[in-house]
């Protein structure tokens, strides 16, 4: 990363580790978002049907790319969704063949699309063996969905009751505790070997849970894992600018049309693909680290996935710019994160290698 007075930052592409490009129409129109400030990004498989084979993720990452605009270079990685009765071959076939990056663990009911998620992790320890011996990582939505556990709780007593267990049964599996939210998080990670990894969104290292009830309810700001009280956010500050390589950056970018969040029973998911690198480079800069957003943004995340770091190059600088309020998705309205607020820098693009 280079550097003048910090006014201007070049540095190495970034990709996104996690993220909800959705289908059809609303795909259209939130993948360019993702794709002119990511060079690959990891596509969950949350569809509705849910990408549980081989041949579904080929014809799902060939809706992405036709809906890239030209100009664009954009790779998609794909995931397998498993459940519980998933064929542990298909997701060896998948991962074998290049389709599966990686396989996403949704405990059943857990967020958005997961209701053919897994019941119970036990009932895929023949999956978990196998992707254990391919080196394929497993990406976890960590939260538990016991209704007598409260929903701040979630994600901690997650960690307790499951992640602890598949970390202890599958020493050497590679695992991505995805979107964490908590200090618990951070401190299972970090103490953890170097197969166990998180990415953390920008919203959890920018608002805590006052931010879903500012004067009123915010239906904008609710997504899952739910955000935390501030020594939580503050934990997840620090880890992501601590320059350890298990944090990445991963932004759950998860768009939903206005009428589905502000609703009397409004879904989880923020979209903030617009304003992804503005938001986490306003993070390092307010934390003194712009010296670790690089690492944090464009190394460690295919260095766990044992991915060639990119070599294009792309320019943020610290100029005001303004969000948009709201982005227009095909006959629909998506309201983004940061909707509207003026932002400390500004997002230039990569830099063209041919001129
Ligand atoms: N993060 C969210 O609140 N929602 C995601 C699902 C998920 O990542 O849990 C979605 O698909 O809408
Ligand atoms: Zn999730
Ligand atoms: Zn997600």
């Amino acid at each position: 990363m280079e550097s003048s007075a910090a006014q201007r930052l070049v540095l190495r592409q970034p990709d996104d580790w996690h993220v909800h490009l959705r289908d059809g129409a609303m795909l259209a129109a939130v993948v360019n978002e993702t794709a002119r400030q990511f060079a690959r990004a990891i596509v969950m498989p949350n569809l509705d049907p849910p990408v549980t084979t081989v041949a579904a993720a080929q014809s799902y990452r060939t809706r992405i790319q036709a809906a890239v605009a030209p100009g664009l270079a954009f790779t998609p990685l794909m995931t397998a969704y498993l459940t519980d009765d998933i064929d542990p071959a298909e997701i060896e076939r998948g991962f074998k063949s290049g389709v599966f990056t990686a396989a996403k663990l949704y405990p059943a009911h857990a967020t958005t699309n997961a209701a053919r998620g897994v019941t119970d992790v036990a009932r895929i320890f023949g999956v978990l063996d196998v992707m254990q011996r391919l080196g394929m990582p497993l990406l976890l939505h960590g939260e538990v969905t016991d209704h007598d556990v409260d929903v701040f709780d979630r994600e901690a007593v997650f960690i307790d009751r499951v992640l602890a267990k598949v970390v202890a049964g599958f020493p050497g599996l590679k695992i991505v505790l995805e979107h964490i939210t908590t200090a618990e998080a951070v401190v299972f990670v970090e103490a953890a070997g170097p197969n166990v990894g998180a990415t953390i969104t920008p919203h959890h290292l920018m608002i805590n849970r006052n931010a879903m009830f500012e004067g009123g309810i915010r239906p904008h700001l609710y997504c899952l894992p739910v955000a935390k009280r501030e020594r939580h956010r503050l934990a997840l500050r620090r880890a992501a600018t601590s320059g350890n390589p298990k944090f990445f950056l991963g932004t759950d970018s998860a768009p939903h049309a206005v009428r589905d969040k502000e609703s009397a029973c409004g879904c989880a998911g923020i979209f903030n693909a617009p304003v992804a690198l503005q938001s986490y480079v306003t993070v390092f800069d307010e934390e003194g680290a712009l010296d670790r957003f690089e690492a944090f943004a464009s190394e460690h995340g295919p260095r766990f996935y044992d991915l060639p770091l990119n070599t294009g190059l792309i320019v943020l600088e610290r100029t005001p710019w303004r969000a948009p309020s709201v982005f227009a998705a095909a006959g629909d309205q998506v309201v983004p994160f940061q909707a509207g607020a003026s932002m400390a820098w500004t997002y230039r693009g990569l830099i063209d290698a041919s001129t």
